[in-house]
């Protein structure tokens, strides 16, 4: 570590103190926070089962940016160059078409065995994983529909496909010593106007009932259930909505998965938190960055983004709550693309850590809102960036922005071979 940054860090450390924050305490609690890394980044959500078929289910990546994972081996060499530029040790989210099998396998024959080469990287690099069921991108959801599918025979195979997934799920749980959380996202909806809102729901609780008739041991592994306000082809009703799933998760003790991009655009999930702890088991939260509509861009420490930590930090909520990132951007390197997100999401909790928590509590209820506003906005420009850098520092990883030169040679060295989505193996400078 440098003198300069040692020095920097000492003089925050005791700005903060002065106001009654310990800094330490706050790095201890950074360290703690596991933050389940999206594999689906690394290669545009294409996976490695059925990568003939195209990205459906009202999602879309835009881009052609070389350099996309095309093997299992490939998208790991990159999460690894990823984690070795973020602080801290975390998890990696997987989707079943990441399975890494050499068989033949459909969906809802998947098993813990097609998982075993993630099992034992994850063991090697000290990493948790998560899991998604794959309800997209496969001819029997091509018309959009899937766990609420009129059909029981393609309705089935979408629920022996989730059945399937939570075993593994678990089988993760087990052999990595820490809570897996698998979560299910349907695409299911209509494009028009739906004469029927209430059918498909009803198909879908059904399904889901039966998906989550098998106890699993919660200590290793839980269930999640992401709603959805839109998606592309189902802009006038989605099935699994957020009415609906609140009410399932509620009911049935599920975490419910807030993804910062299924609402309406002015509909921030951060104010939700508040009140949907005060009832749910747990939470699972899909940070995305939505530019206008569910645009799943890099998340980045916005707004929104800070309001996400703070309500964390502010309310204990941390415990009870599983961080997971949600963007898939084509546009720029992919691997960066997860740094940006991963130290944006890490900064922003520690910026909320590093607040005066406590004294702002204090003058809002003795309705000093003038000591609110005006300390909220002075801490805005607290150092806490000597804070992160020394954080970084101590945790082997670069500071502040060291960790580009790195992508930029690895892009060079290993990503610029592998060309881009049209073919060409783009030399990149
Ligand atoms: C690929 C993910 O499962 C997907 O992004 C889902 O979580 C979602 O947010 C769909 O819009
Ligand atoms: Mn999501």
């Amino acid at each position: 570590m440098q003198v300069n940054q040692i020095a920097s860090f000492q003089m925050a450390k005791e700005l903060y103190a002065s106001h009654g924050i310990d800094v330490e305490k706050a790095l201890e609690a950074l360290a703690q926070v596991k933050v389940s890394m999206h594999c689906w980044q690394g290669d545009d959500v294409r996976g490695f089962l059925n990568r003939d078929q195209e990205l459906t289910g009202g999602i879309a990546v835009t881009g052609n940016y070389p350099g996309a994972a095309r093997t299992a081996d490939e998208l790991r060499q990159d999460l690894e160059k990823a984690f070795s530029l973020i602080p801290g040790k975390h998890k990696v989210n997987l989707h079943a078409i990441y399975a890494d099998t050499d068989e033949r396998v459909e969906l809802d024959q998947l098993a813990p065995r097609h998982f075993a080469k993630w099992v034992e990287w994850a063991k090697e690099q000290g990493l948790g994983l998560d899991f998604n069921p794959t309800c997209f991108s496969h001819q029997k959801s091509a018309d959009g529909f899937t766990l609420s599918h009129p059909d029981p025979q393609i309705r089935q195979f979408w629920i022996d496909h989730c059945k399937a997934s939570r075993r593994i799920g678990a089988y993760f749980g087990q052999e990595l010593g820490q809570t897996c959380v698998t979560n299910v996202w349907v695409p299911d909806g209509y494009k028009d106007i739906p004469v029927d809102r209430m059918g498909p729901r009803r198909r879908l609780k059904e399904s889901l009932d039966e998906i989550f008739a098998e106890q699993l041991d919660p200590a290793l592994h839980l269930d999640a259930v992401e709603s959805k306000v839109f998606g592309i082809g189902s802009e006038s009703y989605v099935v699994g909505s957020h009415e609906f799933y609140m009410g399932y998760g509620l009911q049935n003790n599920k975490l419910i998965c807030l993804d910062a991009g299924h609402f309406h655009p002015t509909e921030t999930i951060s104010n939700k938190l508040s009140s949907l702890a005060l009832f749910a088991e747990g939470m699972l939260l899909h940070i995305s960055r939505p530019v206008r509509w569910d645009s799943d861009h890099v998340v980045i420490m916005d707004d929104e983004l800070l309001d996400i930590a703070r309500e964390l930090v502010r309310h204990d909520l941390l415990s009870k709550t599983h961080i997971g990132l949600d963007f898939f951007d084509a546009s720029i390197n992919r691997v960066a693309a997860w740094v940006i997100g991963m130290r944006s999401t890490l900064k922003a909790l520690l910026r909320a850590m590093l607040e005066p928590t406590e004294l702002l509590r204090q003058v809002e209820l003795a309705g000093d809102y003038t000591t609110r506003l005006a300390l909220m906005e002075e801490f805005k420009s607290y150092p806490f960036g000597a804070i992160w850098d020394f954080y970084c520092a101590k945790n082997g990883v670069p500071v502040r922005e060291a960790w580009l030169p790195e992508v930029k040679a690895y892009e060079k060295e290993v990503l610029s071979a592998r060309g881009s989505k049209l073919g060409e193996a783009k030399k990149l400078v």
